[in-house]
């Protein structure tokens, strides 16, 4: 046996250690081992995927922007009115770029939108709503149509400078997102320039139904949001630096649980889109499903308000819901498999007992067969 350095072995008496305890050692150093070659591994792996995004970055960076911006400026001095924003979709099919189907998720739309009208999209999940908002917000250009064409005021929109018809829109969604700001900054984020104007801000969260919830606020407006708390930060109270890490991490994130739940936040979103109506110049304003979150009584009193505000703009709303928006649409737009099969006002379109009759009826019998 070995008396020189080689000292590790079950018996090693140069160390006068028992040989259970260096076995015990040498499986610590082994599980030690396996542990970091695994981390190594897991690292290494991490490494590719960074490179890879890397990479990606790189390569989009090479990518051509294929959006031109247009030289006309908007308002156009002769064809555009102050009634709002027309549209005019010609044969206009779009396809994602990516997107796994081959199909178009809109296929040889043809509508006409007149100035200041009050539209309405419905159609079964995937039947191509949100599409036709995304061409429309064409006026972000992010989506150019693949074939059709689309005028705005009787122009091709890509005539038209981006940053002009940008000014002169308004979007309203559900998955706007909130800031760990404080309430008065929140909505002030629709119009920055006027964000200290406690006036226009209180105006806006009126009109947004958020007054009641800042009220109940014992700083009101100026009470500040706090950032999401993961599932992942609630284990960590234990270590202190890693946990304020993490909720660093998260000033971006949006706001949601105990500090403002979902039909809180609809309304303060709400209140942000009325602050950008009071900037002016909006003559177009969408509202993706803004409601979904809202109790009826609010879902009402939103869309009575969007109506009031609505002078000066042509306002399309995507829903799911039958109620007072479409009785009251100028135009209601309903889509199937990506195509506009049906356009019209509500009793023009229930007289046609088609496919939005059908929808209708779906939720019509749920009051009317006395099942409830
Ligand atoms: N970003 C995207 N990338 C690829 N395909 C998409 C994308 N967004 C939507 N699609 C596809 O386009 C089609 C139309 O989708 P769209 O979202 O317009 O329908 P929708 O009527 O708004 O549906 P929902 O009522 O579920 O919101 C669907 O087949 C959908 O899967």
């Amino acid at each position: 046996m070995s008396r020189g350095g080689n000292c590790v072995g079950f018996h090693n008496p140069c160390a006068g250690i028992p040989s259970i305890t260096s076995f015990a050692i040498l499986q610590q150093h082994a599980q030690a081992l396996r542990g970091t070659v695994s981390t190594l591994i897991h690292q290494s792996s991490r490494v590719t995927e960074c490179v890879n995004s890397l990479q990606n970055l790189y390569k989009l960076a090479d990518v051509a922007n294929k959006v031109v911006d247009g030289e006309e400026p908007y308002p156009n001095s002769t064809l555009s009115t102050d009634k709002g924003m027309a549209f005019e979709l010609r044969n206009v099919s779009f396809a994602y770029p990516g997107g796994k189907s081959k199909e178009n998720a809109i296929q040889n739309v043809s509508l006409k939108i007149s100035a200041g009208q009050l539209v309405v999209i419905v159609g079964t999940n995937g039947s191509g709503k949100s599409t036709i908002i995304k061409i429309l917000k064409l006026l972000n250009r992010l989506y150019d149509v693949d074939s059709g064409e689309i005028l705005v005021d009787g122009i091709p929109i890509k005539n038209y400078r981006l940053s002009d018809l940008r000014k002169a829109q308004a979007l309203l969604t559900q998955d706007h997102k909130l800031f760990p700001l404080t309430l008065a900054e929140n909505i002030g984020l629709g119009n920055p320039e006027r964000v200290n104007d406690m006036e226009m801000v209180l105006q806006a969260a009126e009109a947004g139904g958020a007054t009641e919830l800042i009220k109940k606020l014992e700083d009101g407006v100026q009470t500040t949001l706090s950032p999401v708390q993961t599932a992942q930060g609630n284990h960590l109270e234990k270590y202190k630096t890693l946990q304020s890490m993490l909720e660093n991490m998260e000033k971006e994130a949006d706001v949601s649980g105990k500090s403002c739940p979902g039909g809180e936040k609809q309304r303060l979103v709400a209140a942000r889109t009325f602050m950008r109506f009071l900037s002016g110049g909006i003559r177009f304003a969408v509202a993706d499903e803004p409601s979904s979150a809202l109790d009826p009584k609010a879902e009402y009193q939103l869309f009575q308000r969007l109506r009031e505000s609505g002078d000066g703009k042509t306002l399309i709303f995507v829903t799911h819901r039958f109620g007072h928006l479409t009785k009251h649409a100028d135009l209601i737009i309903c889509m199937k498999d990506g195509q506009a099969v049906e356009t019209g006002t509500h009793k023009e379109l229930l007289a046609l007992g088609g496919e939005y009759s059908e929808l209708y009826n779906v939720q019509a019998q749920a009051f009317s067969d006395g099942s409830g």
